[in-house]
């Protein structure tokens, strides 16, 4: 084996499974594995790594002001640490799935990470003006909802998109078919053709897509994207179920109206949560919407099965 050089700050651009590339403070970048079988760093991971060869060792993972990550029954996922803001990007078509949405903003809150929406296609006037209206609860209860017409006031998005994600590393989610390789592209012109030399720098010569991808914005390496598949299929199943309704903003505040201090807000007498909910068809965001509380209770349900 080669000699290990000394060690150096690093942060992990791209992942995956055994293998990593990592990209040294001079900003270039180089393949590096880690101590055990399954790689343990993940995009945006501070590490201490050590040449190796032509290659790279990651020795330390620093501590993570946070990582982002979905859970299902069975798997972990981690999709990003040491974020800033999660960009979940939606569009006026195809339609968005509420549920998704929700999963996602949870996931971000339960991290402190603070999330943005964006609302693509704005072209397509009905269905956008639409969605907007299904948004128009999520931006009541604080969150930003920006929209965007990617494919066609490019200059204008730019600017706009620049100016929220401004030194910021940001995780970008979203369905298939919302913009999300439009958006990138957008910010990041040359992705493309990075995102095929990562792929195949880490699966030596195969050209098969990488799982989650850094990017910088600006030649200052301030501002970051990540992009990350994975939208679908959402699990929350690191979050307890008596957890749910303090990450969502429009349930929180009512919980202090409970008569039970342990009121799960789905049959309890004098729940300060169901008594907000706001009748079908109201349109008072004052209110928990209708499908909101759906969605919780959904939610409740799902997190309070037994955990093998
Ligand atoms: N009308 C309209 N179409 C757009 C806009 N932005 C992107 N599109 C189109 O929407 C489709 C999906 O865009 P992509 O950027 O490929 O979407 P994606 O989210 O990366 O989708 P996947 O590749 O399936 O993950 C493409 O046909 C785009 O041209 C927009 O602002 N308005
Ligand atoms: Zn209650």
């Amino acid at each position: 084996m080669a000699d290990l050089g000394p060690p150096q700050a690093g942060l992990v651009v791209a992942s995956h499974g055994r293998h990593c590339l990592v990209e040294a403070a001079d900003g270039t970048r180089r393949i590096c594995h880690s101590r055990g079988k399954r790689s343990e760093s993940v995009v945006g991971d501070r590490v201490e790594w050590r040449v190796t060869g032509d290659e790279g060792l990651v020795s330390k993972v620093q501590p993570r002001r946070n990582l982002f990550y979905r859970q299902d029954e069975i798997r972990t996922k981690s999709f990003a640490a040491n974020l800033d803001t999660v960009l979940v990007l939606i569009a006026a078509e195809p339609e968005f799935s509420e549920t998704q949405l929700a999963r996602a903003l949870i996931a971000a809150e339960a991290q402190h990470i603070t999330p943005l929406v964006a609302l693509n296609k704005s072209d397509l006037v009905e269905p956008f003006e639409r969605a907007w209206r299904r948004l128009l609860p999520y931006q009541h209860m604080g969150y930003g909802v920006l929209p965007l017409s990617l494919r066609v006031s490019k200059e204008a998005d730019r600017e706009s998109l620049r100016k929220h994600l401004q030194a910021k590393t940001t995780l970008v989610l979203g369905p298939s078919g919302a913009g999300k390789s439009t958006l990138i592209n957008l910010l990041v012109p040359e992705a493309r053709v990075l995102t095929g030399e990562i792929s195949q720098a880490l699966n030596s010569g195969k050209h098969t897509t990488t799982a989650t991808t850094w990017y910088w914005v600006d030649p200052e390496r301030t501002t970051a994207l990540i992009d990350s598949p994975g939208f679908q299929e959402f699990g929350l199943h690191h979050i307890e179920a008596t957890q749910l309704a303090a990450l969502m903003p429009d349930l929180k505040p009512h919980v202090a109206h409970c008569r039970f201090y342990n009121c799960t807000h789905m049959h309890e007498p004098s729940c300060g949560v169901r008594a907000a909910v706001a009748e079908e068809g109201d349109p008072s965001l004052e209110r928990i919407q209708p499908n909101r509380y759906r969605i919780y209770r959904q939610l409740f349900e799902e997190l309070s099965q037994p955990k093998y």
